[in-house]
């Protein structure tokens, strides 16, 4: 049987949003799907096209998300076009200091695209310890249950 599959992109200057966005694909794979976590610079957009599940991340710098990050979303939605990402769940996340703008910012950006970000857009603060870990792993769960309520049309 084919698994679902959720990518999960990240920018992480540190590596703190790096390490929530490979317990999230943890979480995911603990509930049957395939999960791969990349580095922004390495996403494929065909791997993208073909996700039944994408969860993207940055961390926040200078009250925003990085621009990379910001660049990376407008590319998605103009190579992919609406309908290939409409209708796919969705998860927005990131690690900050003080503001933590990013993770609301790119949800935003994702539920205009027409993805259907799930809660919560997942913030930590600085570096993750292990109960913000397990936070990460219990939206990986959540996104492989929220695939599998979801029927997409077959393209
Ligand atoms: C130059 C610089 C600017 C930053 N600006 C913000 C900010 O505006 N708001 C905030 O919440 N955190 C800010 N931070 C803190 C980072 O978001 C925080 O260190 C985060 O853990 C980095 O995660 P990363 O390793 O995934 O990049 C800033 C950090 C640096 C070095």
């Amino acid at each position: 049987m084919v698994k679902p599959k959720l990518v999960v992109v990240y920018l992480s200057t540190q590596g703190n949003t790096k390490k929530m966005a490979d317990a999230i694909a943890h979480g995911a794979e603990d509930r049957g799907m395939e999960a791969r976590s990349v580095s922004f610079y390495e996403a494929d957009m065909n791997e993208i096209r073909d996700a039944d599940a994408i969860a993207l991340g940055s961390s926040t710098f200078w009250y925003k998300m990085h621009d990379a990050m910001e660049r990376f979303i407008e590319r998605m939605g103009k190579e992919l076009g609406q309908t290939a990402i409409e209708g796919k769940v969705g998860a927005a996340f990131g690690s900050y200091g003080w503001s933590g703008e990013a993770p609301v910012d790119i949800a935003r950006m994702m539920r205009s695209l027409g993805i259907k970000v799930i809660d919560p857009v997942l913030r930590v603060q600085y570096e993750p310890n292990e109960r913000d870990l397990e936070e990460c792993k219990r939206l990986g769960k959540d996104i492989a249950n929220a695939v599998k309520k979801t029927v997409r049309p077959v393209a």
